[in-house]
């Protein structure tokens, strides 16, 4: 079976290389010319652990290809999936699904034999009946293209792993040949005992949808509790942990700190508002535009948090934040939490320094005002304050005796409750964390 992937981004070229790495001739299509160049050569234009490797293996093998070029794809692939991006209209809460139309309607353009096209995107419900409608309204006489819906549930940072191990595989069908078909494809992984669910379009559309809305809503949950016990005293992880140890609640995704942030969470809950806004059901999901301001104020506690630890004025005081990553193991800057309370900071007149791992690169192109530097030294050089935004093992593992010949004042926010804040206190550091009280 030979498979196209139409977009070739965080999950675009995931999904590609996956394909590939279950034996499958593939070939990746984007309309960005640079980013297939680099694949081409076997470049991962993005961070993601493991990812490279495997990109590199199957371009030099033969089995994985990159074009701009949709007329070779159509005329060659017996299975076209379409992940390309879904974000969030700007001013509005709905996602912008110009993408998706441009790439659905130039498959049906260019398919000359029969085919399957897979939507993996993450789209308003509703979505793939229009697009079949539009496949069989434009699709060239005497070709017959069906349409699945398979929603993705990778993370970025584990992104292979997901791909090839994934929790459980959605199939969203409506015609009879697709189901067999998307089981020859993932046939490997289903071998492996994987859940497989087959279900209608608007089932496997909103599963996706309530997944990650149901894993906001988590952290937002956590992240209401640590607005209580900033007031009240009481430890946020603590407490995360006893409800976490009840199996039916789980301990996951209880992480308190900045919230959530990303290419994803944000935007899917939105536009999931958006949506049943359209269907007049505004009520049903009201609780995500609190999930959502919840989320927001965590980036207002920690700007605040910065601004009294410096005595109420922040202006020309140098600031170091370590982490811009939305969060570790990614360069990903959408939506960053970090980012953002980074860049409010500079707004308010603080000497802003910035080291992450893996996304200055991409911080420097939305915000470049703030000063990139390489390494966790030059960032913390003489400080009046030390952020932790991004909770990179580098920074997880920090000490006062590390920090302390560095900066110009022995001032620490730990926004991701990574650190042992005792340790810091007990060496004579000004500590705070979200979620704990301060002073
Ligand atoms: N990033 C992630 O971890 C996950 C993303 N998703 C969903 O997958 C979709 C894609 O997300 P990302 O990969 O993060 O976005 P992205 O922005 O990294 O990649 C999208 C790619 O599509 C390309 N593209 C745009 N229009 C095109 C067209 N007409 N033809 C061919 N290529 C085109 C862009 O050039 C870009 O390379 C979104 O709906 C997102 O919600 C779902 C699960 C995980
Ligand atoms: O639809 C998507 O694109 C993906 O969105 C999320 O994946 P991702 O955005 O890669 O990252 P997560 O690990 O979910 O983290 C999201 C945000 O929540 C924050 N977070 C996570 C967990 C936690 O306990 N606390 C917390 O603040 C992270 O720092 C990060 O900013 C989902 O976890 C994936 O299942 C989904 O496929």
């Amino acid at each position: 079976m030979k498979i196209s992937v139409i977009g070739t981004g965080y999950l675009g070229a995931t999904h590609a290389a996956g394909m590939a790495e279950l034996g499958f001739d593939v070939v990746g299509v984007d309309v960005d010319p640079t980013k297939i160049e680099r694949l081409s050569r076997g470049e991962l234009p993005f961070h993601e652990p493991g990812l490279p490797e495997i990109i590199r293996k199957h371009v030099d093998s033969g089995r994985l290809r990159f074009t701009t070029d949709y007329a070779e794809v159509g005329a060659w692939a017996d299975v076209h999936f379409v992940g390309v991006g879904t974000p969030q209209m700007p001013g509005q809460h709905a996602a912008d699904m110009k993408y998706v139309d441009a790439a659905v309607l130039s498959l049906a353009e260019h398919i000359t034999r029969d085919a399957l096209v897979v939507g993996k995107s993450t789209v308003p419900v509703g979505t793939a009946r229009r697009l079949q409608g539009l496949l069989r309204e434009k699709a060239r006489d005497g070709v017959d293209i069906s349409l699945a819906w398979n929603p993705e549930f990778l993370r970025e940072g584990f992104a292979v792993k997901d791909t090839l191990e994934p929790d459980r595989l959605v199939f969203g069908v409506n015609s009879p040949d697709a189901e067999p078909t998307l089981r020859a494809v993932y046939a490997k992984i289903l071998a492996t005992g994987t859940p497989l669910i087959v279900t209608d379009f608007e089932t496997a559309e909103l599963v996706k949808v309530a997944a990650n809305a149901f894993l906001a809503t988590k952290i937002s949950f956590i992240n209401a509790f640590s607005e209580v016990t900033e007031a009240v005293g009481g430890d946020i992880r603590t407490l995360a942990d006893a409800i976490g140890h009840d199996t039916r609640i789980g301990r996951r995704f209880l992480n308190a700190g900045i919230g959530f942030g990303g290419g994803c969470l944000p935007k899917d809950i939105r536009a999931l508002q958006a949506r049943v806004s359209e269907l007049g059901l505004d009520r049903s999901m009201r609780f995500l535009s609190e999930v959502d301001e919840i989320n927001l104020r965590r980036r207002e506690r920690a700007v605040y948090l910065a601004s009294s630890m410096l005595g109420g004025e922040v202006a020309d005081l140098r600031i170091c934040v370590l982490g811009v990553a939305f969060k570790p193991e990614s360069d990903d800057v959408r939506d960053s939490p970090a980012l953002d309370v980074a860049a409010r900071l500079y707004e308010m007149g603080a000497a802003v320094n910035v080291y992450d791992p893996e996304a200055n690169a991409n911080a420097a192109r939305r915000f470049p005002r703030l000063n990139y530097v390489g390494s966790l030294t030059e960032a913390a050089a003489d400080a009046d304050l030390v952020l932790l935004l991004t909770e990179w093992d580098e920074f997880k593992a920090l000490t006062p005796e590390d920090l302390a010949p560095l900066v110009a004042h022995r001032r620490l926010i730990d926004a991701r409750n990574v650190v042992d804040g005792d340790r810091f206190r007990d060496a004579g550091w000004d500590f705070a964390a979200l979620g704990q009280r301060y002073p």
